[in-house]
């Protein structure tokens, strides 16, 4: 899929500017982003329930406004408008039969059984364990090739979390599905995602492929003689913390070289401590206005 140059305005505000993406199959993509920057408007806009504004989207080079049928490529589920709560299992596996041509019934009949989620079920009976797993049972089953999944755990315990995960990650070995999923809790992604897209200010501002991160990334605290940082550091790095002379740094593209510079300056702590999305997610988004001082380079 290739969104190019999307623009969604609400109310005459500019909600996403400029958005330009492709999703490659065979990928989880985390949809990371502050209370209200755009996740869900994100994912309806993708969906059609939004009107563009601007931009189009394609799937195999075709423009999705002008075949309909590459709709049903797309699976999303809103978790503020939609109409499964009416209704029970029995009726809704004949809805997604209906919208997806390659829902896979068999697997669908597994699946439910092996969850117990009886047919009877009215969805909105159920706990809301049951239902995040019923939706991830839905979009697996719909075949669809890209599944937008806005906090699929959000709420979930411990265990019915896992079997949701269990369901999705036995789906992405078997299949080349290309899967963005939206959340907040950045330890839960850290697990299961390849790819982080920021959302900050309207746009995708960081892309980010973990595999990259780890390699290139370092997170590292540390000492100087005097309060002041180096130079080289505010010009390598972005901010984690800053404590009386305590500094903890993320450097996005470490090298030996640059290792070697900072040790030059003589620092008395170095010691690297291991990276977690969070942290990235933090320098990049938490302390927006206090770190632009030491802002690296974004996509
Ligand atoms: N139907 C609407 N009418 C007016 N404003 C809206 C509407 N939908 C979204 N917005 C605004 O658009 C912005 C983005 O909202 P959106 O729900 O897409 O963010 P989000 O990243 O999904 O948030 P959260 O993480 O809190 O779920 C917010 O400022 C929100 O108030």
């Amino acid at each position: 899929m290739k969104i190019e140059s999307l623009v969604k305005n609400i109310d005459q505000r500019v909600i996403l500017n400029d958005i330009n993406l492709t999703l490659n199959p065979g990928e989880i993509t985390g949809l990371i982003g502050r209370n209200g920057s755009g996740k869900t408007t994100f994912f309806r806009s993708i969906a059609g329930h939004y009107e563009l504004d601007h931009g189009k989207i394609f799937i195999d080079q075709e423009d999705i406004q002008s075949n309909k049928i590459l709709k049903q490529k797309i699976f999303y589920i809103d978790e503020q408008y939609n109409f499964l709560s009416n209704y029970t299992l029995n009726k809704l596996l004949v809805f997604y039969q209906n919208a997806y041509a390659g829902f896979n019934k068999e697997k669908y009949l597994s699946l439910t059984k092996k969850n117990n989620l009886n047919p009877s079920f009215k969805y909105r009976s159920m706990s809301k364990g049951m239902q995040g797993l019923y939706k991830m049972i839905l979009a697996i089953c719909s075949n669809a090739e890209y599944l937008f999944l806005d906090e699929p755990l959000d709420g979930l315990d411990l265990i019915v979390k896992k079997n949701v995960l269990g369901i999705l990650l036995d789906d992405v070995s078997e299949n080349h599905r290309s899967i963005i999923i939206s959340s907040h809790n950045l330890n839960e992604l850290e697990s299961i995602i390849d790819r982080a897209l920021i959302l900050k200010k309207n746009q995708i501002q960081f892309d980010y492929h973990l595999e990259v991160l780890r390699e290139n990334a370092r997170k590292i605290q540390m000492v100087f003689k005097t309060k002041k940082v180096p130079q080289l550091i505010k010009e390598n790095s972005r901010l984690l913390h800053f404590q009386g002379r305590v500094v903890t740094a993320i450097f996005e593209h470490y090298t030996d070289e640059l290792k070697k510079a900072i040790q030059a300056e003589q620092p008395i702590l170095f010691e690297e401590l291991p990276l977690t999305l969070e942290d990235v997610f933090e320098v990049n988004l938490a302390h927006d206005e206090s770190n632009d001082c030491l802002q690296g380079e974004s996509v």
